[in-house]
């Protein structure tokens, strides 16, 4: 196949691009280097720098080619950046979107894959979530993916651009091979920052919030490795032939903060030094996928379901990574 994937250059579209290599396919990576770095494009790949809020250039770079599926990644993805910016969230997810999506329709691109959230489910949900269970995203950011999601199905009914949402709990790990992993900056996620504070680059983990409903009193999430997510893209864009789905993706094992912060002392055989903080407004209290949809429609397995498993692909790119994919600061 020959696939565009918008940002390629990012931490879980990096790693879907390579895996497409990996399988003998051609790679078009579009990245405007907001959050992701040109180094993470994967040697074989070829890059465009555009930004989706430019439709001309978009629209430009769609039509250059031809495409057996487009996948998108490109996003502003921070739930609680969302709370404090709404509207840009909900202006900039839904409008880069838009930009895509037309110019898929317009250039008569038939297969899109889109990275849909766990953030659609919002409140507390002690149970495995399933893709049909009610929407109620907890954020905008969760909101601006649900308004996406919608536009794809009015692009499958009028233009025939079949779609497969996928739902993904928490991203985490990095290629086992090494080629590839997770450089966020600011870093915000958990297990990269717990990770950089047992390898000492950070005074410590600020873990917010105490008193959630759960075993420990720390919020629950379901983390998923990238390579498992990327397997999934691939077997989702060959379900797209005659219609279109919506999945939700995860191990279906939820995992609380703390846990995350013990299974990173066992992995790298050092302390975490942590603090209790405030709550993170946005923040669900248990987020846990139940996959049967995708398991069952597409044969997909995750292959890494233990945490600690994930954490040791994440720690050994962070520790021979220093500055990730830069230099010093
Ligand atoms: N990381 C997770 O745990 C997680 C979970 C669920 C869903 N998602 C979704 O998966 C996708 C990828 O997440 P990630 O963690 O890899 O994020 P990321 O920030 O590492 O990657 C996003 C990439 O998109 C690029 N980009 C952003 N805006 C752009 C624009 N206007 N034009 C062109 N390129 C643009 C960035 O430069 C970056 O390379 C996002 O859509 C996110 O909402 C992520
Ligand atoms: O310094 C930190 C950072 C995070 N957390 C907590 O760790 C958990 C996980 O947070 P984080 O790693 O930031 O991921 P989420 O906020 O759950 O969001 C991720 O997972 C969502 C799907 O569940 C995706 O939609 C988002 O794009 C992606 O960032 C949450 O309870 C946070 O409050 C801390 O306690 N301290």
């Amino acid at each position: 196949m020959k696939c565009l994937v918008t940002g390629g250059a990012g931490f879980v579209g990096s790693h879907v691009a390579q895996a497409l290599l990996d399988g003998g396919h051609e790679v078009v990576v579009l990245d405007d280097l907001s959050t992701g770095h040109r180094a993470a494009v994967p040697q074989g790949a070829r890059f465009v720098h555009v930004d989706l809020a430019d439709a001309a250039a978009t629209d430009a770079a769609v039509g250059a080619e031809r495409w057996d599926a487009v996948l998108h990644f490109a996003a502003l993805s921070l739930v609680g950046v969302s709370m404090r910016e709404p509207f840009l969230y909900l202006r900039r997810n839904t409008m880069t979107a838009l930009n895509l999506i037309e110019a898929c329709t317009k250039h008569k691109v038939t297969k899109l894959v889109f990275s849909s959230t766990a953030a659609l489910f919002g409140g507390d949900r002690p149970d495995p979530i399933a893709s049909g269970d009610p929407i109620d995203p907890g954020s905008p950011y969760g909101e601006s993916k649900y308004l996406i999601e919608r536009t794809l199905v009015w692009a499958d009914r009028i233009f025939g651009l079949q779609s497969a949402c996928l739902r993904y709990f928490n991203a985490a790990g990095a290629d086992p091979k090494g080629r590839l992993g997770e450089d966020h900056r600011p870093e915000t996620h958990l297990i990269p920052l717990t990770i950089d504070a047992a390898l000492g680059r950070r005074p410590g983990l600020k873990l917010f919030g105490s008193d959630y409903p759960t075993r420990d009193g720390t919020c629950v999430r379901d983390y998923i490795h990238v390579m498992d997510l990327a397997d999934a893209h691939i077997r989702a864009i060959g379900e797209l032939d005659s219609r279109s789905v919506t999945y939700n993706l995860g191990n279906g094992l939820g995992f609380t903060n703390m846990e995350v912060i013990q299974s990173v002392e066992r992995v790298s055989g050092r302390r975490v030094p942590w603090e209790w903080a405030e709550r993170r407004p946005g923040d669900p209290a248990v987020l846990v996928a139940d996959s049967a949809g995708v398991r069952a429609e597409t044969g997909w397995m995750p292959r890494y379901q233990q945490l600690d498993d994930i954490v040791e692909t994440a720690l050994r790119w962070r520790e021979a990574h220093p500055h990730g994919y830069g230099e010093p600061a």
